[in-house]
């Protein structure tokens, strides 16, 4: 079974088509990137496979389930780009807020804030209110609660924008530590270097998939000698970073 499977899906605002008859399958253990320019429809796919928008065409299933269903989103995790944090909470008070959402028992969510938290090197700031973060704090924090629940599906919009570069190889370790675990991960990136780490990418463009492989299938496929010049290649014309 297939992790993750749209077939066709089509969505638009105010009469704008975003995206067109995308078609992607993600399996159990894949760490997928989905590559693009700022505004090609990156956001609005991972919203869909998330359930947090129902798309006008086409079909969305995650674990098996049409999306949205509200039965499997305990078995997700999502991290937006903004971080929807409580700002006037402590760090801590987030977490224990949306671990209750996630129905973790107390012990099994005091366990999982103390793995969580160590992963993104939180675990000596979470007594301050998220209104004195930074902005990389923020996405850290953000980034633990997408982890909170264990999740068989993690979703990642943009995770490690505003982190260092330490901590960012520390976050890339244990998420192919996950992946090694049977999790799928699908993360949203315009970084070409994180592009490169993935299992397995797509390159979006204007709301369509251009192409599909492994950064390597990719890169030797264009004739050209870097995932950003195959980017160019395939159509990305233009890009952030
Ligand atoms: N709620 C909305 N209402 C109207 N237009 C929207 C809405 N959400 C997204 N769009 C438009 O849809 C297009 C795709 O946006 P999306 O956020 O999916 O892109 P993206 O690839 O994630 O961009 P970025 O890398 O900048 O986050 C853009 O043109 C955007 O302006």
């Amino acid at each position: 079974m297939n992790s993750i499977e749209l077939k066709n899906v089509s969505q638009s605002y105010k009469k704008s088509r975003v995206l067109h008859s995308v078609d992607l399958t993600l399996g159990r253990g894949e760490i997928f990137g989905l590559l693009g320019p700022s505004g090609c429809g990156k956001t609005t796919t991972v919203k869909a496979i998330a359930g947090l928008l129902c798309p006008e065409e086409g079909t969305v299933q995650v674990l098996g389930k049409k999306m949205p269903d509200l039965s499997i989103m305990g078995r997700i995790g999502y991290m937006a780009q903004a971080a929807a944090l409580y700002p006037t909470l402590t760090a801590m008070e987030n977490l224990r807020f949306f671990g209750k959402l996630y129905k973790l028992s107390k012990d099994d969510l005091t366990a999982r804030i103390r793995h969580v938290t160590g992963i993104v090197g939180l675990g000596d700031e979470l007594d301050k209110k998220v209104s004195a973060y930074s902005g990389g704090m923020m996405q850290r924090l953000s980034l633990a609660i997408a982890l909170l629940p264990d999740p068989e599906v993690l979703i990642l919009d943009e995770p490690t924008v505003g982190i260092d570069p330490v901590l960012r190889a520390e976050i890339w370790r244990e998420l192919r530590m996950i992946a090694e675990g049977g999790a799928t991960i699908l993360i949203t990136t315009h970084v070409m270097d994180e592009a490169a780490k993935c299992n397995r990418l797509a390159m979006m463009r204007e709301g369509r998939i251009i192409a599909t492989g492994t950064p390597d299938e990719l890169v030797k496929n264009s004739g050209k000698a870097s995932i950003e010049e195959a980017f160019i290649y395939y159509g990305g014309g233009s890009h952030e970073n």
